[in-house]
């Protein structure tokens, strides 16, 4: 394994419809194709999907037969981790391509995501926290739901974690470009120069 990829890992956390996938998804875009995201949930679905017979490609979309199998894909989850914490850190890691030099971690949750990324990375790791205020949440769809909103995926790391960025999203257009243009800014110093220099 070369020990100097990937030269950054962004790792993001946020309530539900904060914009977490919409942040990364406009950073990918400006960075290109030395980015990707990656999603912690990925491989936990798709170790589900193989040891119990069902459709991957269905349980990582929003539909009626994820649903169907929501419950018992968490408890497993639970199971697993409790097991062995950074199981799915390290799963959604494996064998991403050295082209792809900045990594964007779509879902951290736990506290043991975040030290893994840490631990694991180092200062090529840096913590991102996307908040939005509760009332542009609900405009996204977001409805309190008990057992969800309330438990350790969604307030784990509400607390106690220092973060390396904050990103307000509230919906202006200019004001998040901004705060883009500032964290791209500066991870570039350290980081983001050293891959323009290795793809130039
Ligand atoms: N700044 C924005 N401008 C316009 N739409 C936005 C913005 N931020 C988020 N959205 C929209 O709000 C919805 C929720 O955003 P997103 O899926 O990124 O949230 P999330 O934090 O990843 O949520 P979840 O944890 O539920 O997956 C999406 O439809 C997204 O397109």
């Amino acid at each position: 394994m070369d020990s100097s990829h990937p030269k950054a890992v962004l790792v993001f956390s946020g309530k539900r419809k904060s914009g977490k996938d919409f942040t990364c998804a406009l950073l990918k875009e400006r960075l290109g194709d030395v980015c990707t995201i990656l999603t912690l949930s990925a491989p936990l679905k798709c170790q589900f999907a193989e040891i119990h017979g069902l459709d991957y490609e269905q349980l990582l979309s929003a539909s009626s037969y994820k649903e169907r199998y929501r419950h018992d894909m968490v408890v497993w989850g639970e199971k697993k981790r409790n097991e062995d914490p950074s199981i799915f850190c390290r799963l959604a890691t494996l064998d991403v391509s050295t082209q792809h030099k900045v990594w964007l971690i779509s879902d951290a949750r736990r506290k043991t995501d975040v030290a893994y990324f840490k631990e694991t990375y180092s200062d090529r790791a840096k913590l991102v926290r996307v908040q939005a205020d509760e009332s542009i949440r609900a405009s996204r769809g977001y409805v309190f739901k008990k057992g969800v909103d309330d438990s350790e995926t969604e307030c784990g790391l509400d607390e106690g974690v220092l973060w390396d960025y904050v990103i307000t999203n509230n919906g202006d257009e200019d004001d998040l470009d901004r705060q883009l243009t500032q964290l791209i800014s500066s991870i570039q110093d350290g980081l983001i120069n050293e891959i323009k220099t290795d793809v130039s």
